[in-house]
């Protein structure tokens, strides 16, 4: 696992488009796994800037999310599906319908999930997987407990999960959902690289536990320590309680 300490969320996104423009550039069709919340966001800028520019395309890229909430209507606009097509998809060169998502609409949730990780797998998995990370170690949304090589599923969010994410429900934390659909763990580990993105002194104890602890489903996380190539961005705050980033 590589870590890399830049000062600005900025400079993060940078460093995270020039390894998608490197993928892109070597193969223009390749499978992109896409991660929500307010981490990526300066990369979603940062890739519509390049796209814009023409030194990058998405016109042949197949999209893949890592999850989505379960109980939110169609357009929501706290629907990853939303999200996306908000913050990346609508904004670049893809084509409508090429960035999947788990169709947590489905009520058989379990047949979902089964169908989105048939789907990844025919699409021989990510190239790579854009990942940011939930305070309690959560990855996707995989929270703390379950086994590490998990397909996708449905899983439970925590209390801090959702009291984290009440800044997107008008810091509601009963408008927040209970239950998502995830890629598992198993599933991210599958893909052929990581980035993931943690800014924030909110991050540091999981990025310290992502980067010194011991592989453990407490931290789901850590699982990308046995991954081959996965690249870790942080800024200052979220090294904070990196022991090697200590005076
Ligand atoms: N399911 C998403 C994760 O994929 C994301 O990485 C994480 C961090 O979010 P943020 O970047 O807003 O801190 O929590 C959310 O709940």
């Amino acid at each position: 696992m590589e870590l890399v300490i830049l000062d600005t969320p900025e400079a993060i996104a940078e460093r995270a488009a020039d390894a998608i423009e490197e993928l892109l550039t070597a193969k223009p069709d390749a499978v992109l796994g896409t991660a929500t919340g307010s981490s990526p966001l300066p990369l979603y800028d940062e890739l519509t800037r390049r796209c814009e520019a023409g030194r990058i395309s998405f016109a042949r890229v197949t999209g893949f999310m890592l999850d989505e909430y379960v109980g939110l209507p169609e357009g929501h606009p706290e629907r990853y599906a939303t999200f996306m097509e908000r913050h990346l998809r609508s904004r670049v060169d893809m084509r409508p319908g090429a960035l999947h998502g788990p169709d947590a609409l489905n009520p058989d949730l379990q047949a979902a999930c089964e169908a989105y990780e048939a789907a990844m797998a025919a699409a021989g998995y990510c190239d790579l997987q854009i990942l940011g990370i939930g305070a309690d170690g959560h990855i996707g949304f995989n929270e703390p407990g379950g086994p590490l090589d998990s397909a996708t599923h449905i899983d439970v969010l925590t209390e801090q999960t959702r009291r984290d994410n009440a800044r997107f429900f008008d810091g509601d934390i009963d408008a927040v959902p209970t239950h998502c659909i995830t890629q598992g763990l198993g599933t991210i580990m599958k893909a052929r690289k990581l980035v993931l993105i943690a800014t924030g002194e909110n991050k540091a104890e999981a990025v310290r536990q992502l980067v010194e602890g011991e592989v453990s489903p407490q931290w789901p996380a850590t699982v990308m320590q046995n991954h081959a190539d996965a690249l870790v961005l942080v800024d200052p705050a979220a090294a904070s309680l990196l022991t090697a980033a200590r005076p």
